[in-house]
């Protein structure tokens, strides 16, 4: 779907490929997803290319164009390793979290906020003056304290590596008030005066219960859950909080944080979290605005069995 196309949707009807959504003229989802804000998370794998990039950034603008508050958060992992790469620092992840030393801290900041981010910024702002970039860091918008793991059962040392314990959402707030679209690099501080490096699944999911959003919406490099991957691509198309719960222990790990952070989103009260393929053109505006969203969404226990439109 072209930026027009996607425009026309919300204006005027649904392009092929869409679900119809509604009133045309402003679908069901758009007037309840008015109340709230929407946490978008883009994953650096699904940012690797540049065209999704512009048409992840086409998206996000037409949500705020349709009267959401979107939010972004971004990911960067792979952006982040190559860079360590070409620096000849080893890299390492464990429980699907990078091993962070005081040294990998400096290239993650550098990486995440001076690049990832930019660009975001950059794609977005190609629309107007939507953007303003920002760390979890300024405004003491995120604190976080180094985060325990386990191995097999026993402990690993990862290093710099932050849980978010606190989220002050005033700066954002202030951000979505004056019209903007907030661009948050998942980096932490401590209270401990360290810098910290947040998985950006878990930042985003911290932000959206700060912010009490409507919707988490995380976009990642495959359709949604699989059930019984790697021996399947079985979408799961939703669950339950409780059902999500007793899964997580199975999870390999790049999921495992995505979807530990959508169990977090809907216990700490959002309304719902989707885990959405990135790769498709135009997949935040499928999801939002659809009749159902593509890949896997997750649902509070007390959730309705048949969802409303956009759910
Ligand atoms: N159950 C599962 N369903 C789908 N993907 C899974 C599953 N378990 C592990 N994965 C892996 O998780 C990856 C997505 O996580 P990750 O690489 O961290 O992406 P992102 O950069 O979007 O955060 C997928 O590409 C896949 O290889
Ligand atoms: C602690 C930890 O693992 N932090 C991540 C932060 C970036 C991230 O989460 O990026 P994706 O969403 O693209 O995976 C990292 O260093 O890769």
């Amino acid at each position: 779907m072209s930026a027009t196309a996607a425009r026309g949707f919300l204006a005027s009807g649904t392009p092929a490929g869409i679900e119809e959504a509604g009133e045309p003229d402003q679908p069901p989802a758009a007037r309840r997803l008015q109340e709230g804000a929407v946490v978008v998370k883009f994953g650096g794998h699904a940012m690797v290319d540049a065209d999704l990039q512009r048409t992840f950034a086409e998206d996000v603008v037409e949500m705020w164009r349709a009267g959401l508050r979107p939010v972004v958060v971004h990911g960067g992992g792979p952006q982040i390793s190559a860079m360590l790469e070409r620096l000849d620092l080893e890299t390492r992840f464990e429980a699907g979290l990078r091993v962070t030393t005081p040294e990998t801290m400096d290239v993650v900041r550098m990486v995440l906020t001076g690049r990832v981010q930019r660009e975001l910024v950059g794609h977005i702002n190609a629309h107007g003056p939507f953007a303003v970039g920002m760390t979890g860091e300024d405004a003491h918008t995120m604190t976080a304290v180094r985060r325990p793991a386990w191995v097999d059962g026993r402990p690993v040392d990862i290093g710099l590596v932050g849980d978010v314990v606190d989220v002050d959402p005033g700066m954002v707030r202030t951000l979505l008030e004056r019209g903007h679209i907030p661009v948050v690099s998942p980096v932490a501080r401590g209270e401990d005066g360290q810098v910290y490096n947040v998985n950006a699944d878990l930042a985003a999911s911290a932000l959206a219960v700060a912010l009490g959003a409507e919707r988490l919406v995380v976009l990642t490099d495959v359709e949604g859950l699989y059930a019984n991957w790697p021996h399947s691509t079985e979408v799961i198309p939703r669950l339950t909080a409780g059902a999500l719960d007793d899964l997580l222990p199975d999870l390999a790990s790049g999921m495992l944080p995505k979807m530990e952070g959508c169990l977090r989103a809907v216990r700490g009260g959002v309304g719902t979290a989707h885990v959405i393929d990135g790769r498709v053109p135009h997949a935040v505006l499928r999801s939002v605005f659809g009749k159902t969203s593509p890949g896997t969404t997750v649902v509070p226990d007390t959730a309705p069995r048949h969802a409303e439109p956009g759910v």
